[in-house]
């Protein structure tokens, strides 16, 4: 039997030096990418920094040969070189590493990691491929038990595995984009520790693109700022501050000041959820008797890694999954999250994936920033006949208000970047000055700085006029930062709640990773 796996291999002591050289990606009008430079020399941890639309993506996946450059060249050690591929860019040792898993849940690590470097319809010599990995494994930076099928995994183990695929096909410069938006902040400093010892061995160098500033400062050695599509900086980390880099990114320093926290007055309760159970799309229990009240002018945070039921709860409430067992009341009435009710009591939501759950992706932003309103006046004469250029008026104050960067109101959401994808749905939801309860499921996942504190903001802002929020987020320090309450969401189950001010944030971290 014959097994054929990729053997291709860049033989150095130290990873490639890696250059873009001046290079420009366009669009159609719009110019994503302008004549941008960087360095990765071998053997460093190189952040890659910008707000939403900067071109941080554009610029990895020209790298990375998804996108065609419209002009630049790549240096793989000073030579030039053509990547018009990933299997490409594989060639030269270089592997990205996406924010979203890849492997295939009901593999096993070890199938997981053969089929990431098979080239072809081949036959698996199993025996001889298990040597390999255990060879691999054993001088490998994470280590993982071979036979565990991916279902079983926990968040960080499968952010593990993708970084092992890339390191299993010999990559040495490793590309993460966000790579730890899923992870609680112990698997995070885990991973991006061991990642640096990798570096400081000289076995590997990484360009990561950040939103998160604890991050940049505590794990890179250097970092590249773009602002609007252009090169706004270049730094060594040890002499900047994070203000220096906000700057960079943002043009001006940024000295707003958070919108504190106004003393709430009586405890209304306007959600509350009794001993509700639901199930997950593969019939497993999703969510497994949770009782919850969330009052008026109160966040409640529901921490915990995704995959917990967090999803599942939030489904039920917004109205796309039906509970088998419990009930929900809003505002003393029974609930059962259908589209008249969601009016009636003003309840709105921003879910996970907007782009998927919250927007219609070849629709323009205009028409997408309508959806909850295109039917009622000014946006519509009776329910039928659209004002398009009253929809067009509202969507150009909203993209104002709310920094949405695109080339137009009709230009199609699905070519916006991700964090504008985020901005505009957010901005859809936040508007209404009606808002009663307010379900949101990581409002801030791939957001840059200033939009998280502006998203922040205007979530304190609503719950100081008393809005009702439950905010489901992976990100522990938005909640310890906004909530007056959190509970940890694990397996289906609450397991831990507290208010705020005596959270204990090593135990919240345990529960969230199921111990
Ligand atoms: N396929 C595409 N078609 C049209 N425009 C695009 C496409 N991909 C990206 N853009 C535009 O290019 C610009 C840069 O986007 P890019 O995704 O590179 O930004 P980013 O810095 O990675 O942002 P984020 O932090 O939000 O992920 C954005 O204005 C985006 O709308």
């Amino acid at each position: 039997m014959t097994a054929t796996t990729s053997n291709v291999t860049i033989e150095t002591t130290k990873p490639p030096k890696l250059e873009v050289i001046g290079m420009t990606k366009r669009f159609g009008n719009m110019t994503a990418l302008d004549n941008v430079s960087i360095t990765l020399k071998p053997g460093t941890f190189h952040a890659l920094l910008g707000e939403n639309g900067a071109g941080k993506s554009t610029l990895v996946k020209c790298i990375m040969g998804f996108y065609t450059a419209d002009s630049g060249k790549v240096l793989i050690n000073q030579q030039p070189q053509k990547i018009t591929s990933p299997r490409d860019a594989h060639k030269y040792g270089i592997g990205m590493v996406y924010q979203h898993f890849t492997s295939i849940p009901a593999m096993t690590v070890a199938e997981n990691l053969v089929l990431s470097c098979l080239e072809g319809p081949n036959i698996i010599n199993w025996d001889a491929e298990y040597d390999r990995l255990l060879l691999f494994m054993n001088s490998a930076p994470f280590h993982l038990d071979l036979h565990t099928p991916i279902y079983q995994l926990a968040a960080g183990q499968k952010q593990k595995l993708e970084i092992l695929k890339q390191l299993y096909l010999k990559s040495r410069i490793l590309i993460l984009d966000e790579p730890t938006s899923v992870l609680t902040p112990q698997e995070a400093d885990e991973i991006l520790g061991l990642l640096r010892e990798e570096v400081i061995a000289e076995k590997l160098s990484v360009l990561m693109i950040s939103h998160k500033f604890r991050e940049v400062t505590a794990f890179a050695d250097e970092v590249t700022v773009l602002r609007k599509g252009k090169l706004a900086g270049y730094g060594t980390i040890k002499n900047l501050s994070v203000s220096d880099m906000a700057e960079m990114m943002m043009g001006e320093k940024s000295e707003s000041q958070p919108v504190e926290k106004q003393a709430t007055v009586a405890k209304v309760p306007v959600l509350e959820i009794r001993n509700l159970h639901t199930n997950k799309d593969n019939g497993l229990v999703g969510i497994s008797g949770v009782n919850l009240v969330v009052h008026a002018g109160e966040i409640v945070g529901i921490a915990g890694v995704s995959g917990n039921g967090q999803k599942e709860l939030v489904e039920v409430l917004a109205g796309q999954r039906a509970a088998t067992a419990g009930e929900i009341l809003v505002n003393g009435e029974n609930y059962k999250a259908t589209r008249a009710e969601m009016y009636k009591h003003q309840i709105f939501s921003l879910p996970e994936e907007p782009l998927k759950n919250a927007c219609v992706p070849n629709m323009s932003v205009a028409e997408n920033l309508a959806l909850r309103t295109f039917d009622r006046p000014p946006q519509a004469v009776g329910s039928w006949l659209l004002i398009n250029q009253v929809i067009r008026q509202v969507a150009q104050g909203l993209i104002q208000q709310f920094s949405i960067k695109t080339p137009s109101p009709e230009t199609p959401i699905v070519n916006l970047s991700g964090g504008n994808v985020q901005r505009t749905v957010l901005a859809r939801e936040l508007s209404s000055e009606k808002v009663k309860l307010l379900i949101a499921a990581n409002p801030c996942f791939g957001l840059d700085f200033s939009a998280v504190s502006f998203i922040h903001d205007q979530i304190v802002d609503a719950r100081n006029r008393g809005v009702a929020i439950l905010l489901v987020s992976e990100d522990l320090d938005e909640i310890l930062k906004i909530a007056d309450r959190v509970l940890v969401l694990s397996e289906g189950k609450f397991f831990y709640e507290s208010a705020i001010v005596d959270a204990d944030v090593v135990e919240i971290g345990k529960r969230m990773a199921g111990h």
